[in-house]
């Protein structure tokens, strides 16, 4: 990859898209991951006014200093960055008090773990509304394209995603160019949702490096036949999660209704 050409790119096109749109900037929630980190120096890189957000819902007390070590560097490199903290914890423990928390703890738990995505979204296009701004995505082509690993109308509900065509290890590629802090560029990818240090490869059960791997080997028109032991058992979960999550990966289904009925 040509590193500095594809953020340049990716810089130009997020002006091109604010400009046509007649928007302020861009919004954008700040975790401590590698994702949000690396999508908001891009934004802030395009001169817009760039509004951080962090939406704290029962976080690690790690994932909150990274969020904060990297904004704080991000206003001491960008005078067009702005912050805010929105603690969501009460809000998510009063929709937890309304809702049924019926049913086998796993399904709870994964449900709720989605409300704290969606609730942070809720925020984020509150935000957007208020100031002029568009959400900016934060998703990856591993995450969006690949494994559908993303809350639905969650983090991935956004107006535009700078990074969805970019594979992990570009990320990473990217973060390092652009100085993105240590303690970011070494933690392991996490959703945080479910309020403990569990990562992204201990719920899916490969990494990002094995995914991208499947992914780039289905790209070139590989199939199980052509893998054994540990590339196929990761070749075969990435089939399985990309064709059970294909419903986020294609437009929402419409009943068209015939000519001839109308
Ligand atoms: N065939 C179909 N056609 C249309 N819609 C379909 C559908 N099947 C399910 N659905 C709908 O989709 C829903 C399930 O999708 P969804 O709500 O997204 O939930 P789901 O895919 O079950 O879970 C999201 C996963 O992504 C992880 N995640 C979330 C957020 C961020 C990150 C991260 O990496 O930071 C990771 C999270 O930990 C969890 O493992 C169903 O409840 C149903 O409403
Ligand atoms: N505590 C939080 N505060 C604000 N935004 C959050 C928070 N947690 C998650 N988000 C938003 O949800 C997005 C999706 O999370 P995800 O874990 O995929 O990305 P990341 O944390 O940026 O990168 P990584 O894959 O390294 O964890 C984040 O990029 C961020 O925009
Ligand atoms: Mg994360």
């Amino acid at each position: 990859m040509q590193t500095e050409k594809v953020i340049d790119h990716i810089v130009k096109w997020l002006k091109d898209y604010a400009t046509n749109a007649k928007v302020n900037g861009f919004v954008i929630g700040i975790s401590g991951g590698i994702d949000s980190a690396v999508t908001s120096i891009l934004c802030a890189k395009t001169g817009f006014e760039v509004l951080c957000i962090e939406m704290p819902i029962h976080q690690p007390p790690s994932h909150v200093s990274r969020g904060q070590e990297h904004i704080q560097q991000l206003k001491s490199r960008f005078t067009n960055v702005k912050e805010v903290l929105v603690d969501l914890t009460p809000v998510f423990e009063e929709f937890k008090t309304e809702v049924s928390l019926d049913g086998k703890q796993a399904i709870v738990d994964m449900a709720l773990a989605n409300t704290r995505a969606r609730l942070r979204m809720t925020t984020l296009y509150y935000y957007a509304g208020l100031k002029g701004l568009l959400v900016a995505g934060t998703g990856n082509k591993v995450e969006d394209f690949g494994v559908g690993f993303y809350t639905k109308y969650g983090d991935g509900g956004v107006d535009l995603s700078p990074i969805a065509d970019l594979m992990k290890s570009e990320v990473y590629a990217i973060a390092k160019h652009l100085g993105v802090v240590e303690s970011i560029l070494n933690a392991a990818p996490s959703d945080g949702l479910f309020g403990d240090d569990r990562t992204d490869e201990d719920q899916i059960g490969a990494s990002y490096p094995e995914l991208e791997w499947a992914m780039t080997m289905i790209e070139n028109g590989k199939t199980a036949e052509d893998f054994e032991g540990r590339q196929l058992e990761v070749f075969n979960l990435f089939t399985r999660l990309n064709r059970i999550n294909q419903h986020k990966m294609v437009p929402i289904p419409i009943c068209e209704i015939p000519l001839l009925l109308k």
